[in-house]
């Protein structure tokens, strides 16, 4: 059985809402939804219809997202969900192919997302682009090391993140475009980050935000809840839940991550961070940043030439690469993908292969994480000139690492 699929309009937004509050089992309180729908893309949301009732659903957030040297219109896919009713009858299948073909008809080469599953997105053609450490540290045992940045014209001020919001907007910008993954903030979505509803809570007390600035202006900010707490012996054992800390300088990045682990009362701060965050550089004994990794952001190269045109290169690369993609069927040929540090070429060719890849393998590569030398040692690439994989991951990765670090 097939299943029409077409964009909703604004009409239809309660029965695309109930599908995914329905697959994720989640009971969004009002001002949630609201914010949910506010976000919403209309135009490319896609819904997969059962004669007159919607059963599964998917939409896009036209991103700009940094990747390595540049700033690109990106596909952000969110709100996958079919009724438990309709699943694996290929809903999903239907909609994500139709969505590949919209996304490239919007001219965008690349798709990213977070996913619920590590299991679902790669038959598409997705591959893990991103990780994310999620840490908790002691706060008594987090000096730093000896040399430390330090920088004395530097000073905090404490402030209620909705009246610098401004502030807090000025200084993300300023910074977006330095760390892969990281995309630019419409202003439905700083709300989002600010909300501060009792819900948005968990329990965990207001969002605070602590500012580092100088005469000059702001350099870095950091927000954060905290859940106050005293141990059995009336010992003060709080914890600092850190949502947000961005910095313009070195200086700025530890003084706001020093107030944040100095902070009175608070015996644990945690955090999700990039896998190469520098407070690890930062922390004397790196053992008391107790970490869990897991994949962050999923990306799909969408037209595989226009995508590895569009990024920088951190090494010169020469190499013919065979992609294997099913789902978009144009990428699937070989392509030459010449690089230096200036620029980059992909052309179509016939030559004999260096490399056979599905493309799942350069979308992993795509932000820089390197993840094609794990995958040849893992024995999953086809490499037929020898040390063709290892040029094309050394060009490929860059520093800093990818992370996103909101879900979108
Ligand atoms: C970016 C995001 O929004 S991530 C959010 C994803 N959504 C959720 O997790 C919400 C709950 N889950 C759901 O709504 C659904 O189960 C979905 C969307 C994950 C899958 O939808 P379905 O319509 O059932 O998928 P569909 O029938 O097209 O499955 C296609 C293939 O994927 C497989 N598949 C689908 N979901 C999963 C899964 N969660 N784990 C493993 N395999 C899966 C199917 O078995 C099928 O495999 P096959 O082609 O070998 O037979």
């Amino acid at each position: 059985m097939t299943y029409p699929i077409r964009p909703i309009d604004e009409s239809e937004w309660p029965a695309f809402a109930r599908v995914n509050e329905e697959a994720f089992g989640w009971t969004p309180h009002p001002k949630q939804a609201e914010r949910f729908k506010a976000q919403t893309e209309f135009d490319r949301t896609l819904a997969a219809f059962d004669g007159e009732q919607i059963v599964g659903v998917t939409g896009v957030f036209s991103l700009t997202m940094t990747v390595p040297g540049r700033q690109l219109p990106v596909a952000g896919v969110t709100a996958v969900s079919v009724l438990a009713s309709h699943r694996r009858r290929g809903v999903l299948s239907s909609l994500m192919r139709r969505q590949l073909a919209d996304i490239r008809e919007r001219g965008e080469s690349v798709a990213a997302l977070y996913a619920s599953e590590a299991l679902i997105y790669g038959r598409y053609g997705y591959g893990r682009a991103a990780a994310e450490l999620s840490f908790k540290v002691d706060t008594h045992r987090s000096a730093f090391v000896p040399g430390a940045p330090q920088d004395p014209s530097l000073r905090l001020r404490v402030a209620k993140p909705a009246d610098v919001r401004p502030e807090l907007e000025t200084l993300f910008a300023a910074v977006v475009a330095r760390r892969p993954g990281r995309y630019e903030r419409k202003p439905e979505f700083w709300t989002s980050v600010l909300a501060d509803e009792e819900y948005d809570q968990h329990g965990a007390g207001s969002l605070r935000t602590v500012l580092a600035e100088d005469d000059g202006g702001v350099r870095g900010y950091a927000l954060f809840r905290i859940k106050s707490s005293w141990d059995e012996t009336g010992v003060p054992d709080g914890t600092l839940k850190l949502q947000e800390l961005e910095a313009a300088d070195p200086a700025a990045y530890a003084l706001l991550w020093r107030s944040v682990l100095d902070r009175d009362l608070v015996s644990t701060v945690e955090a999700g961070r990039p896998v190469d965050d520098p407070v690890i550089a930062l922390l004397a004994d790196q053992r008391r940043l107790r970490a869990r990794w897991a994949d962050e952001l999923w990306v799909r190269l969408v037209e595989v030439d226009k995508a590895l045109t569009e990024r920088a290169y951190a090494a010169p690369v020469d190499v013919v690469i065979e992609v294997e993609d099913d789902v978009c069927p144009w990428n699937a040929r070989r392509w030459r993908l010449t690089a230096d540090l200036t620029g980059a070429e992909c052309k179509p060719v016939e030559e004999e292969p260096d490399v056979t890849l599905p493309v799942a393998a350069l979308g992993s590569a795509y932000l820089g994480d390197g993840m094609l030398g794990e995958r040849l040692d893992a024995g999953l690439l086809r490499e037929h000139s020898s040390g063709a994989v290892r040029r094309l991951a050394t060009a490929m990765s860059w520093s800093p690492k990818p992370w996103a670090g909101l879900t979108f």
